[in-house]
């Protein structure tokens, strides 16, 4: 798991590794480790146009430096650059400059020039191999100010490698959220935790690489608001069978999905659950949804129901709404499902009914929601691009008023639980953007669910499966020498399904 925290909580660390440290021993920590990372990138021949192993003597290496601390570690970071014989350009702005962090440049042989000098400024960045951003921290607030949005956009469009320092400048720490201009880095090297910004868009694609440096502030930092589950974690949520299982110790989730009208999303749901790793399927659904299931899925235990489950069997879990339509009929399967004491997944169709029918979702069962950015809109009575723009506010909120798992589907996936961090999923692909993908997450996270995982943790383990299975069927084959993200192509939610066994196989190596 890697942990991200809020800037209040890195402050108060901070203070408290402060108190017990020399004077400037954290800053110096920030720097020695930024331009560790800078150095191997102007090793490796990944910074600018210089080639390989032609290293940091000699290098063109630019700091953008605004007027706090964070300027300081990029100066103190271009000081160590220069004694190792890079060439090392400072340019200033804000209102002021780090004063030791200067002093220690000049006394390096770097040399600085002031953001107002645009014409020096620009050079300087066309010229660079290698630049650090170093102009706001966590003490920025709101969109930049110029000069850095210009300074961020010349960045922006230089050939050189771009690093930010602690965070990518014009990038809100806590929320991710950009508000106008912001720089876009390669590499972006952060201090002492993880912020949650770095982890969601937009933030998160602004941030490249994200590397993190140890200053200690460990012990001080409390729990953290937002984590990024890696595999191993997700090993250990999603269910898998013991040697005394049998399909019903194994988990039964219940399909209650598509209708006359709306038939794949049921194909889709139910292909999930199955590859999901369920001991039986049960789905309940209209005749025509049935006939297309039972063709394409054999394996399933299928009803054909009208506006009553009374005739289903026995299920451990429910997920309700592919597809199902949001007329009354629909609305008395949901009320019936949600009605139990079981943990219920509500999705598509069944948000749109829960959204005028939020009474349905006063329960004590577990019941998890996975709206992409319009449906939460539409749950919350606000505009999905708002939503895009803030996904932590909006997907804790969601929980909190609908006391509910909410699982917010899009650029980064967001999951949020009343009392526990956000969770953000770090696997996925643009390419899961297809017709039927959400339905196949709908049946896999079922699965979870009627394995005996909690709610967080099967919404958690099926977004990292889902977006691990979308890649991999993307990238195809390991054998072709590109790297896997130059390799995607189209896929179909179909595709998905098929991927979700070699995704579980990367979880145990
Ligand atoms: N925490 C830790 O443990 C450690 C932290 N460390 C480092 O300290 C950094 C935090 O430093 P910080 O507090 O000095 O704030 P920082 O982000 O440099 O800049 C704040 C200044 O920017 C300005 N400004 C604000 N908004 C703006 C805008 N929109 N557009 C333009 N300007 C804007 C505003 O200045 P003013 O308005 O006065 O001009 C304000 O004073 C942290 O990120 C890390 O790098 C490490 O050294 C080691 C340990
Ligand atoms: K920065």
């Amino acid at each position: 798991m890697r942990y991200a925290h809020e800037v209040d909580k890195v402050r108060a660390a901070e203070r408290a590794l402060m108190a017990r440290s020399p004077e400037g021993a954290l800053m110096r920590r920030a720097a020695a480790g930024l331009a560790s990372v800078c150095a191997g990138l102007l090793r490796s021949g990944r910074a600018g146009v210089i080639g390989p192993g032609e290293g940091v003597y000699g290098s063109r290496v630019v700091l953008l430096a605004g007027s706090g601390d964070n300027g300081g570690d990029a100066l103190y970071a271009g000081a160590l650059l220069a004694r190792r014989g890079a060439h090392v350009t400072a340019v200033l702005a804000g209102s002021k400059t780090h004063e030791g962090g200067l002093a220690a440049l000049r006394s390096a042989g770097g040399r600085s020039l002031d953001a107002d000098d645009p014409a020096g400024s620009v050079a300087a960045i066309e010229a660079a191999d290698l630049i650090i951003d170093g102009l706001l921290g966590i003490g920025g607030r709101g969109g930049l100010r110029e000069p850095h949005a210009t300074l961020a956009g010349h960045a922006s469009r230089s050939v050189a490698t771009i690093v930010a320092c602690d965070l990518p400048s014009g990038v809100d720490a806590d929320t991710g959220v950009v508000s106008g201009a912001a720089v876009r880095a390669d590499v972006t090297v952060t201090f002492g935790t993880y912020k949650p910004g770095l982890f969601v868009d937009p933030g998160a694609g602004h941030a490249g690489v994200v590397e993190l440096v140890d200053i200690g502030l460990g012990p001080y930092l409390g729990d953290p608001d937002v984590v990024l589950p890696q595999a191993a974690d997700v090993d250990l949520w999603a269910p898998g069978p013991s040697r005394e299982s049998n399909k019903y110790r194994r988990g039964v989730p219940g399909v209650v999905a598509g209708s006359k009208t709306f038939t794949g999303a049921a194909v889709m749901s139910v292909g999930g659950a199955i590859r999901g790793g369920a001991g039986m399927v049960r789905f309940a659904s209209a005749e025509h949804s049935v006939e297309l299931v039972r063709h394409r899925w054999p394996e399933a235990v299928t009803s054909v129901v009208d506006t009553s489950l009374s005739e289903v069997g026995r299920v451990n879990a429910w997920v309700a709404g592919p597809g199902l339509g949001t007329g009354e009929h629909a609305e008395a399967l949901l009320a019936e499902v949600l009605g139990t004491d079981l943990p219920v997944l509500v999705d598509a169709d069944g948000l749109t009914v829960v959204a005028r029918r939020r009474d349905l979702l006063w329960r004590d069962a577990p019941t998890v929601l996975t709206p992409h950015a319009g449906e939460l809109a539409r749950l919350l009575g606000t505009e999905a691009d708002q939503v895009e723009a803030r996904r932590l506010e909006h997907v804790r909120r969601a929980a909190e008023e609908l006391g509910a798992t909410v699982l917010l589907k899009g650029s980064t996936t967001v999951i949020a639980e009343v009392g526990r961090p956000v969770r953000v999923n770090p696997t996925g692909t643009p390419r899961l953007a297809t017709a039927g993908s959400g339905d196949v997450l709908s049946g896999l996270i079922g699965a979870f669910l009627s394995g005996g995982a909690s709610a967080i943790d099967a919404a958690a383990a099926g977004a990292y499966l889902h977006g691990l299975a979308g890649r991999l069927a993307a990238s195809g084959p390991a054998s072709d020498e590109r790297p896997p993200d130059d390799r995607e192509a189209p896929i179909s939610a179909y595709d998905v399904i098929e991927a979700i066994p070699a995704a579980f196989r990367t979880l145990t190596g």
